[in-house]
């Protein structure tokens, strides 16, 4: 146990990990609750978010599920469906957070729930599908770190940093791939409200975060150590382990993660 702290706290240069997270840790009190752990995952938009959750969701020896804030974008008002381009989808008040709340709860609660699938080609709601309960939950958005209740039911919060020129080239790529957009609109939007939300909401929410992984995916290292966090609190969590657990009763360091999706 002392010698995983250790290589936590040397390994993680402040403020990677803060101090707060790792009083816990060294407490085995990080999740006092029945249930699953519950992880938020913050970051800009392409910040690799959702790469980062798809990578822990396949190293983790436990089931783990990935839930997304963007499904729970509100409905368009008749007026905004006239020139749905023009709205602005960087707003904390265009999600239905209170949603996403009760959807925690319930996989908190280990229950199946039901969660929107959200088109970002038609900017809607086109169906529900049924998440199953999973040890670990993992609800990555841009603004989940900013909602205090919301930010409340996690055990863990990580921020995925990013630097804001390859957010921006990764989002070209990716929306005019897949969100049916163009060059022109997506720096168009970038200017118009992207980028203002971005240093208004959603960088200052890093100073919530326990967590912070620099360049997402690519920072094996990082992904490694919360892999080992992850397993190590669930392994507590379970009752397999006194929070005496040592270090040799860790899991793996190496789970087959080869810096690839
Ligand atoms: N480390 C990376 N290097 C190159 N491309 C990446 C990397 N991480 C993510 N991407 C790509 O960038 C885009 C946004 O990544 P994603 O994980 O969906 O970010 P977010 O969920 O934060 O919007 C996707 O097309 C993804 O394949
Ligand atoms: N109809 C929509 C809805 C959302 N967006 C943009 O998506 C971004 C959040 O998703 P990430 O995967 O990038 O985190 C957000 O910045 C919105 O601008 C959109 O373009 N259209």
């Amino acid at each position: 146990m002392s010698s995983l702290v250790e290589s936590l706290e040397h390994a993680l240069s402040p403020p990677a990990m803060n101090s707060d997270l790792l009083k816990k840790f060294k407490l085995g009190t990080v999740n006092q609750h029945a249930g699953p752990l519950i992880i938020g995952v913050a970051g800009g938009s392409a910040s690799g978010k959702t790469s980062v959750c798809k990578v822990i969701e396949g190293m983790m020896n436990r089931s783990a599920t990935v839930v997304a804030l963007d499904s729970f974008y509100h409905d368009l008002t008749e007026e905004q469906k006239l020139n749905p381009s023009a709205v602005n989808y960087d707003h904390p008040e265009m999600f239905d957070f209170d949603a996403l709340i009760e959807v925690v709860q319930g996989l908190r609660r280990g229950e199946a729930v039901q969660v929107p699938v959200y088109d970002y080609v038609t900017s809607s709601r086109v169906e529900y599908t049924t998440v199953p309960p999973a040890d670990i939950v993992l609800i990555e958005g841009i603004f989940v770190l900013l909602h205090e209740e919301l930010r409340d039911l996690f055990d863990l919060k990580i921020f995925v940093d990013t630097d804001s020129d390859e957010r921006l080239a990764r989002r070209i790529e990716r929306d005019i791939a897949e969100r049916g957009r163009t060059v022109q609109s997506v720096l168009t939007q970038y200017r118009q409200t992207v980028k203002p939300a971005h240093d208004d909401f959603i960088q200052p929410t890093m100073r919530n975060a326990d967590v912070i992984v620099p360049r997402g995916v690519d920072n094996k290292s990082a992904l490694d150590m919360i892999v080992s966090y992850l397993q190590f609190v669930v392994l507590q969590h379970s009752g397999m382990n006194s929070p005496a657990v040592s270090h040799a009763q860790l899991p793996s360091m190496n789970h087959g993660y080869n810096g690839h999706l």
